[in-house]
Order: structure tokens, then C-alpha cells, then sequence
């Protein structure tokens, strides 16, 4: 295994077990790069040895968070991964003291004037609906977007931001897949109708005929482009199989279609036009910037209009063999913009060149900026640990790269009236808060104890979000007097390990495989701690949700986590104590357990502490207006620029 030395400090690249469903667009034999990982499984409910449970269970819905067939297989694990990684504890934190002020300093060169997400009282912000100064035709492509579609957070984002631009005055498109799989998910297009509009898209050595059907919803259009590649059972990017073979396909024809909307498509009786400016969301949606340049601009076409990246999540990059490059509608000497090449330790064997697309990184490199979900994340993605290989191409851009928390829907995740769970409550009074706890305890089949401290997790059984720390802290965690619930799909052997956990601790452990909306709403608002060990995470929604519900986060210091969980300081004003949360690090079972020891014993011992971090998480601004404001002080900033590629 090759080896990297970082800071001093030594850090281990990991290459993974390769996975391809078809084998036949990038089988790992021939190209020989460990980097495509997927890890499905079939994405139906399943509550492990739990019968009492009831609930809305989404079988037959977007089920698995697996984003697509294109994860790369670096993984760097952050330098505080000593544990795992072998390097002690004591010096791990010590490199953090060391780096801790210089990076505070890095990451502030990628903040936006105007962010206000952590002044306490600033709920207010968010019912103003202040217009914009500036009005821009915007055009999101995404290949989620909540209700439609949603495995993960990517769906949250691109089905609420739009919402919060168009409410600001912004003429809003978001354009996605119109996916239909055969389930009671397929009424989620019933609003949207067919809008007789047709267009050719050349790729993969062949015409596409796609059309266009259109929702008017909360002041935004949803476009979704329709073919036949996009009916078929399972989520958007696989099924129980695995990722879909074709999925470079599925999305090469989405980027094409979206470029044609805003000149095709007269919503409300006109165009978007040429002066759009695309929000480009994840490798998906890559394409776009790469076609502007290369397709339509040199013929005098979209020569106003502008590109913004916005990184979700630099993991998954859309790469397939080089051979492909042919498939994507590009013209020949555009080669370059998406071309790649792995390091030689990357290769398999002595005659593999290490020769890929990478359709993120040729976004990179012609899109007029980039956004990424949290100021922490714009810099991680600069540096080696957090870069993926991409950190170089990054750091090139650094002076047009800005970093945003996300906000989140506050009237979907609003204790005082969500329809998901049994019980309401808010900051003036918060008493319901217990009764929503005895509620989940009693629907897991929990004993039911109110005094018990409750520690969830939810989200994607993956290796981003240090699953396998809490693995390995599970039996530890057990020995004290708890009850931990944990929702997710993902690996299988996280799956089978929560399945053996549930039996062997009967009274204090419950897991449930799949993903469903409601329960994560009940573990949400049930739960008083919430446990999000992320080894990295661009910014993360759930600590957000937690803390509007009076949940304490207990988080990796790491991304859009440490950007926006403050650490508990029970002696700061004056002894009335500072923080929302407890942030730890290094990523350690150790410095993990011995968070969760003292959240815990702070809920158990010292109740008024743990009021005042319900009290403070509850009173923070979530709001989408927030993010909307620093969003439209990047717009102003792209459209001064000329085009990055003319
Ligand atoms: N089993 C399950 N059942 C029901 N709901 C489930 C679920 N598993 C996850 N969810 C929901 O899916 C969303 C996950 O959002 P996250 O931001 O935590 O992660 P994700 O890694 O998908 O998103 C990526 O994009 C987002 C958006 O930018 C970034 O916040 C994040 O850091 C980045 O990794 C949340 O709404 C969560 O409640």
C-alpha cells in the first residue's frame, strides 16, 4: 500500500474494492483503478427484530442514500484518523493546536459578507421576505430534488434554496429527472405536465429525443426532462443491484436537455434566455459548464450567460474509462477539460495508464465559480486530506470559490407543527419534548424512560459518516445506562452489525434499515442527543434539524459541522454557559465516547446547562434567506467577471 507523508504526520491512501453492476462501461479488470466503490442495497425498510414498531414505511420509494456509480476510491482519512490510522492520540491533537489558528485564518478567505446563521434571536430573518437588488434568471441542475426525488441532502438543498431565491424575486428554474419507478412515488409528477416541447440531444453516438414537463410550485418552475432511462425501478442512481451501468448516459443526456430549457422552454409564456446563470450541483450536473464553453459559446450562444459549481460533495466525481469520452457530446479537442489521469499508485497492473473523464473536475476548471455547502468544506477541499485528488485544481480557483451553509426548510422541520411526530413544542415550551421521547421509545419497543439519555443517528451507512467508529465504539457505549437508535441504509455489514447489536441489547439498542422520512422526524424530535461522527461532511443537515429541535449534536469537528455546532462552555458568560453542542476531535472511538459520556451525564446531572444548549440551538437562524443572501452576493460577483472560458 502506497503511503503519503503529510505535515510530519503520516496518512494512508486506501484503495477500494472496485464495483460495477454491468461491468461492461468501466470494468475494473481492463482499467484497473480500485476507485469505483458502490455500496447498495436494496433500500426497503427493514426494522431489525422490532415488531412493535408502526410508521410510514417508504418500501416502495426513493429508498437507498447511494448517490451514483461514481465515488472515487481515495480515501484520506483526515490527519486526526489516528486511531484507525496509527497515529497517537496525543500527537494528533497536538498537529490540531498547531494548525488550529492557521486554518481558522484559511477558512475565512472563503466566507460572503451578509451570513448571520449564528447571531441568537436572528429567527427572525427568517419570515422577511426582502427582495433582491438584483434580479437573475437562475437555472438549477441537479439530479435531486425534494419532493420529487430525494436520497440525501443534495435533494434537501435543491428543493428549498430555489424556493427561498424565488421568494427574494428571482425568476427560478431547477431542472432534474423526471423519475418514475413504478411505486406510489411516481404521483409525485402527478403536478407536472407534458409541455410538447421536443429536443435532439447528440450522445453516445446517437439521437435522444427527451421532453420537458413543467410544475409551477412556490414561485419556482420544475422542469423535468423525460426518457425512457429514467422509468425504472429502484432510486435514482441504482437498485438493489447496485449503481446503474448507464448512468454516465442518464446524465450526459440530463446536462444536454438542461442546457436547451432556458432557450426552448417559454414558462409563463417566455424564455429564461441567453442571460441565465446555471447553479451546476454536483458531478451529475457537470456537463453544463463544459457544454457552455465547448457547444454553445463559440457559436455566439449563451455569451451572457454564467456558471456557478456549487459542491455537495467532492467524493463522487463522475468517472469512467477514458474511452468513454466519446459518449458526452463534446467536441475532440475539448479532451483536456475532463481528462484525467490517476497516480501510478492508483493502477493495477503495469500496463494500465491511469487514463479517465472526470466530469467533476472538468467542472472545475470551466465553471466562472464555485460554491461549496460550508466555509469549513471550501477549505478542506484545498488541502490534501479533503481534496480527493482534486486539491491542486482547487486551490488554482481558490479566489473564486466561497463556502455557504446550507439552510434548511424550517417549515418542514418545525417542532411546533410537524406532522410527522405525536407531540408539539417549541422554545416557549418545550415540556412535549419528553412525551415525543416516550412515544419512539414506545414505537421501537424501548423500555419507556423518560430520565434515560436517548442518542440517535440517521444517514447513509457509509464510510463518510463514521459508522465504523461507532461500530467500534458500540459495546463500549452499551455498558452505560442509554438507549441508542440508529437509522440508515447503506453497507451491508453496518446493516447486519445494528441487526446483531438489537439482539444482543435488547433494552438499548434499535436499528432500522431504510430510509423513511417520518422516522427520522420521530428520532429527530424524540431523541436529546444526536450523534453525527462524520469523517468528513460538507455540512451536514440533521445537526441543523437537531438543534431547531432542542436535540444536542455531538459532532466531529469537522466541515459544516464544526462551522456550525458550537462547543458547550459551561463556565462562558459569566457561568451561564456558551454552545450548542459538544464538537470533538480527533476522530477517535475515544474522544467520540467520551463526548457522548459527557453529554449524557450533563443531561442526567446538570439540567438547567442543558436547557440553556436546547434553549440556544432552538433560537438559531436556519433559514434559507440566510444562504440566499450570501447566494446573491455571488451572483453579483459572476456576472462582473467575463466568462472564465470565453
Ligand atoms: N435513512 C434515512 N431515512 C430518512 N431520511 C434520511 C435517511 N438518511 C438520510 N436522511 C436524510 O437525508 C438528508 C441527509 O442530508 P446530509 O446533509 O446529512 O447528507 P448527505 O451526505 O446526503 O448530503 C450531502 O449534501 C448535503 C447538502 O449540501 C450536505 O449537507 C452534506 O454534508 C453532503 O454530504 C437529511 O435530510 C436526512 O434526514
Amino acid at each position: 500500500m502506497a503511503s503519503l507523508q503529510i505535515s510530519g504526520g503520516s496518512v494512508r491512501f486506501e484503495p477500494l474494492v472496485g464495483f460495477n453492476r454491468t461491468g461492461c462501461v468501466h470494468p475494473i479488470g481492463s482499467l484497473g483503478f480500485p476507485h469505483y466503490r458502490r455500496r447498495f442495497s436494496i433500500g426497503r425498510p427493514l426494522l431489525l427484530r422490532c415488531s412493535s414498531v408502526s410508521g410510514e414505511s417508504q418500501t416502495d420509494d426513493i429508498t437507498d442514500a447511494q448517490r451514483d456509480a461514481s465515488l472515487l476510491g481515495f480515501q484520506l482519512p483526515p490527519p486526526g484518523d489516528q486511531e484507525l490510522f496509527g497515529t497517537s492520540t496525543k500527537e494528533a491533537t497536538h498537529q490540531e493546536e498547531n494548525s488550529d489558528a492557521t486554518d481558522e485564518a484559511e477558512m475565512a478567505d472563503f466566507g460572503v459578507p451578509g451570513n448571520r446563521a449564528v447571531e441568537e434571536g436572528a429567527a427572525e430573518v427568517a419570515h422577511t421576505s426582502v427582495k433582491a437588488e438584483v434580479i437573475n434568471n437562475l437555472v438549477f441542475v441537479t439530479s435531486e430534488a425534494a419532493p420529487y426525488s430525494k436520497t440525501g441532502g443534495l435533494g434537501d438543498v435543491c428543493g428549498s434554496l430555489p424556493i427561498a431565491l424565488a421568494g427574494r424575486g428571482h425568476r427560478v428554474m431547477v431542472i432534474s429527472p423526471r423519475y418514475l419507478n413504478g411505486t406510489s412515488a411516481d404521483k409525485n409528477y402527478a403536478g407536472a405536465k407534458d409541455l410538447g416541447v421536443r429536443v435532439t440531444v447528440h450522445c453516445f453516438g446517437a439521437s435522444q429525443e427527451v421532453s420537458f414537463y413543467h410544475e409551477y410550485r412556490d414561485g419556482v418552475d420544475w422542469v423535468f426532462i423525460d426518457h425512457q432511462s429514467y422509468h425504472r425501478p429502484g432510486n435514482p442512481y441504482g437498485d438493489s443491484k447496485g449503481a446503474f451501468g448507464d448512468n454516465q448516459f442518464r446524465f450526459t443526456l440530463l446536462c444536454h436537455a438542461a442546457c436547451e430549457a432556458p432557450l426552448v422552454l417559454p414558462l409563463g409564456g417566455f424564455t429564461y434566455g441567453e442571460k441565465s446563470l446555471f447553479l451546476v450541483n454536483d458531478w451529475h450536473a457537470g456537463l453544463v459548464p463544459i457544454l457552455l464553453a465547448a457547444k454553445y459559446r463559440p457559436y455566439g450562444v449563451y455569451k451572457d450567460a454564467r456558471s456557478i459549481l456549487i459542491i455537495h460533495n467532492l467524493a463522487h466525481q463522475g468517472v469512467e474509462p477514458a474511452a468513454t469520452y466519446s459518449n458526452l457530446g463534446l467536441p475532440s479537442e475539448w479532451y483536456g477539460a475532463v481528462g484525467w489521469v490517476f497516480p501510478t499508485w492508483a493502477r493495477t497492473h503495469a500496463l494500465d495508464t491511469g487514463e479517465a473523464v472526470n466530469v467533476l473536475k472538468g467542472a472545475i476548471v470551466t465553471s466562472d465559480r464555485i460554491i461549496t455547502v460550508s466555509q469549513g468544506y471550501a477549505w478542506e477541499i484545498t488541502t490534501v486530506e479533503g481534496g480527493y485528488g482534486l486539491q491542486d485544481l482547487l486551490s488554482s480557483r481558490k479566489s473564486v470559490i466561497n463556502g455557504i451553509t446550507n439552510g434548511i426548510n424550517i417549515d418542514e422541520w418545525d417542532p411546533s407543527k410537524d406532522e410527522h411526530i405525536p407531540f408539539h413544542y417549541s422554545l416557549d415550551d418545550y415540556s412535549n419534548k419528553v412525551k415525543c421521547k416516550m412515544a419512539l421509545q414506545k414505537e421501537l419497543g424501548l423500555p419507556i424512560r423518560p430520565e434515560c439519555p436517548m442518542i440517535g443517528f440517521i444517514g447513509r451507512l457509509d464510510y463518510q459518516k463514521g459508522i465504523d467508529l461507532i461500530q467500534n465504539a458500540g459495546h463500549d457505549l452499551m455498558v452505560d445506562d442509554i438507549q441508542f437508535v440508529m437509522l440508515g441504509s447503506g453497507d451491508p455489514k453496518c446493516e447486519s452489525w445494528m441487526r446483531s447489536m438489537e439482539e444482543t441489547y435488547r433494552d438499548k439498542f434499535r436499528g432500522w434499515v431504510g430510509f423513511n422520512v417520518p422516522i427520522s422526524h420521530r428520532i429527530t424530535a424524540g431523541c436529546d442527543i444526536l450523534l453525527m461522527p462524520s469523517r468528513f461532511e460538507p455540512c451536514g443537515l440533521n445537526q441543523l434539524y437537531a438543534m431547531r429541535y432542542g436535540t444536542i449534536p455531538v459532532v466531529h469537528a469537522t466541515g459544516g459541522l464544526r462551522d456550525t455546532v458550537e462547543n458547550f462552555n459551561p463556565y462562558a458568560e459569566g457561568g451561564a454557559g456558551a454552545g450548542t453542542g459538544w464538537v470533538f476531535s480527533p476522530l477517535s472511538k475515544d474522544s467520540m465516547v467520551s463526548a457522548l459520556r459527557l453529554a449524557a451525564a450533563t443531561y442526567r446531572e446538570y439540567k438547567e446547562s442543558w436547557e440553556g444548549l436546547m434553549r440556544r440551538g432552538m433560537c438559531r437562524n436556519y433559514s434559507w434567506e440566510n444562504a440566499a443572501v450570501q447566494y446573491e452576493q455571488v451572483f453579483q460577483w459572476v456576472f462582473m467577471d467575463p466568462p472564465y472560458i470565453k
